[in-house]
């Protein structure tokens, strides 16, 4: 056998370099590139590794190593799941930065690739500098902690054991069943070390994503059952996208009349105006979706997890006979809910769907429902673009819970904008093939209810983990994915202030992004849900600490975002009215750099829940009658929703 003497990380790097994902006949690399963050733990020996050799990847420097993690995820989710970009790190500090990007990768079931440094295999050093050290057990070190976030975990100890890491790390990276983060990690001497590699396992390989097929008998299971029902309902989920099966979901849909609501990674598999497209579903839906849903019959759920989100806590569907079958390409997640299930691709399974029902003259029972819902929908949403403070007897959108911070706000920042109206114009204005990226706060809430998306894979929301600041990384993540389209991270303070480090690798790379930084002085959609379960305002909004009582009680924090962010050499806009609005998107339309839109919104101006519910950990007992009252409210509730 041939062999070739490298380093394990130049064996890495190599072997990296090699990989290629073959999808409906079309053939590309799978790794696109890899985002370092070096320190003692990787820059000698991964660093070596692409100093000599980096082959075709692209090296990135990242800022916060759960910021890369996470433009890393971006970049796989806005391509499908079918290119990635490897993220290192150094050891200990640097290495438990990436573990909460990992969560993030496997709660979305996004490949991630991640390669920790780890604390020497021979320990003669030990401890290492970060290592923590454990008298009871030599073999954890903070790499461990990867292991109850990732798809799949390895530790190299020997040179030669990164061939049978990596080719199983390849299995699980393209498996869209079961995909998320693969943790390798690297003891820094290991990464030195050199090892006759045989040449084989450098040979191009070529990993087929398979769309599965579904069973025939299952085929038929899933005809009767529709046949039988009159309100089917679909839920597209994200695996519609990465099936790339929207335009079948829009002709199923069409063809047997069935409307169908979107989740969150689901939204923008078909535009936003088709016929049947209800919007989004569930708690953060919307009354078209939510309304269809209570009377459904048939759930059909298609490449969704049933998130808690999505279903409502599983109060969303009330229609006595109501029954589920589910569409999904991992079994796990089809055994959902007692579900029909089709463990398929959801292309083929729509297909043959399709094919069966066609056969049988099948179609729904409903007759002018769906455009009645739209329609009303649609009237709701125009309400919400204009929403204005300064209307006589104006009440926000989340109303009797602060109503006396709104004119102090109000005077503060001289803004009296509303959430839902910049919303609205930020819609309005942008280019319809545009991204908006989205995590957390009330924005994921207000864009799946009202966001409009105009094209297809428009909308990249990380909803999976709901992570704060994934945002801005994540919008360097789509940028990298697609260049020549603009890109809008949708983000609240809160948000913006965890982490926006990656904002300078936007510019230090020359990929715009541009900051959409709704300013609400708070932990605005935290506060809502405290005050709505019978709580007062405690720690979630920006006030100063006040000296006589000690508690946050004092003015609220005025932050200049458009100062701050302009000292980068972001070209940055501090928006106050409509006028101002407008000019500041136009205007970071022609930049070439990142931008910054600083948009002092009022708190409480984002949307209100349309008939759903969500199940939140209430206190049982409690001195405070709203609580109390939160408590049976949740106990009521729950009686209305399927136990499990
Ligand atoms: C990393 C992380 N920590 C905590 C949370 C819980 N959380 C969800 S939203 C939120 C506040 C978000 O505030 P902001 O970004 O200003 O959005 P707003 O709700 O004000 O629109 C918090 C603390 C989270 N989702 N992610
Ligand atoms: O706790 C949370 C509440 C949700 O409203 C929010 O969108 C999400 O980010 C979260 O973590
Ligand atoms: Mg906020």
């Amino acid at each position: 056998m041939n062999t070739v003497r490298l380093t394990t990380a130049q064996a890495l790097i190599r072997f990296l370099n090699q990989q290629y994902v073959e999808f409906d006949g079309n053939e590309r690399k799978f790794v696109h590139g890899i985002f370092t963050l070096f320190g003692h733990g990787n820059v000698l020996g991964i660093g070596q590794a692409l100093e000599e050799e980096a082959g075709d990847l692209g090296v990135y420097q990242g800022r916060n190593e759960q910021g890369m993690a996470h433009a890393a995820i971006a970049f796989a989710k806005q391509r499908h799941r079918k290119q990635i970009i490897a993220c290192t790190s150094s050891v200990g500090p640097g290495s438990a930065n990436m573990v909460t990007a990992a969560a993030t990768a496997s709660a979305n079931s996004i490949p991630l690739l991640l390669l920790p440094g780890d604390t020497f295999a021979m320990r003669q050093p030990d401890p290492v500098l970060q290592q923590v050290e454990h008298p009871h057990d030599m073999t954890l070190t903070t790499n461990d902690a990867f292991r109850a976030v990732s798809k799949y975990w390895d530790r190299v100890n020997r040179p030669e054991q990164l061939m049978t890491a990596m080719i199983q790390a390849m299995r699980v990276l393209t498996d869209p069943a079961n995909t998320g983060a693969v943790t390798i990690a690297l003891p820094q001497d290991v990464q030195g070390e050199a090892y006759d590699f045989p040449e084989i396992f450098f040979k191009k390989r070529v990993h087929r994503i398979d769309r599965r097929v579904p069973a025939t008998a299952d085929l038929q299971e899933a005809v009767t059952l529709l046949r039988r029902k009159k309100k089917p309902l679909l839920l597209c989920g994200g695996g519609v996208r990465y099936s790339e099966a929207g335009d079948v979901l829009r002709r199923f849909a069409e063809k047997f009349n069935i409307p169908y609501g979107e989740t969150q990674a689901g939204k923008s598999a078909v535009e936003s105006d088709h016929s049947h497209n209800l919007g989004g579903i569930g708690v953060t839906g919307n009354l078209a979706a939510n309304r269809i849903a209570q009377e459904a019959d048939l759930i059909i759920g298609v490449g969704t997890r049933y998130s808690d989100f999505t279903t409502a806590s599983k109060r969303l569907f009330q229609h006595p006979e109501l029954e589920f079958l589910t569409i999904n390409i991992s079994d796990y997640h089809a055994t959902k809910l007692d579900s029909v299930k089709l463990v398929a691709d959801a292309r083929l399974a729509l297909e043959a769907l399709e094919k069966e029902l066609e056969a049988t003259d099948y179609r729904s029972g409903y007759t002018n429902e769906i455009k009645r819902a739209k329609d009303a929908w649609e009237k709701e949403l125009d309400r919400l673009h204009h929403t204005c403070y300064d209307d006589e007897g104006f009440k926000p959108e989340i109303a009797g819970q602060l109503d006396e911070v709104l004119p102090e706000f109000a005077a503060l920042h001289r803004s009296r904008l509303t959430q839902t109206e910049v919303i609205g114009e930020v819609n309005r204005q942008i280019d319809s093939k545009a991204v908006v990226v989205g995590a957390a706060g009330s924005l994921p809430g207000d864009l799946q209810r009202m966001w409009q998306a105009r094209e297809p894979n428009t909308y990249h929301m990380e909803y999976g983990y709901s992570c704060m600041g994934y945002e801005i990384s994540g919008s360097l993540g789509v940028k990298v994915a697609e260049p020549d389209r603009e890109v809008y991270a949708m983000v609240g303070d809160g948000s913006y202030l965890m982490l926006h480090s990656e904002l300078v690798t936007s510019l230090q790379e020359g990929k715009k992004i541009n900051v959409v930084l709704f300013d609400n002085a708070s932990f605005g959609c935290i506060n809502n849900l405290q005050m709505e379960n019978g709580m007062g305002s405690l720690g979630t909004e920006f006030r100063y600490r006040k000296p006589d009582t000690h508690q946050l009680e004092g003015g609220l924090m005025p932050i200049d975002f458009a100062k701050a962010a302009s000292a980068y050499g972001v070209k940055t806009y501090s928006v106050r009215n409509r006028k101002e609005l407008r000019e500041a998107l136009d205007d970071a339309k022609k930049q070439t750099v990142s931008t910054l839109i600083d948009i002092k919104v009022l708190p409480k101006t984002m949307t209100g829940d349309y008939e759903s519910w969500w199940h939140v950990g209430v206190a049982e007992v409690s001195g405070n009658p709203r609580v109390r009252q939160a408590y049976r409210d949740k106990e009521e509730n729950l009686k209305r929703a399927r136990p499990y």
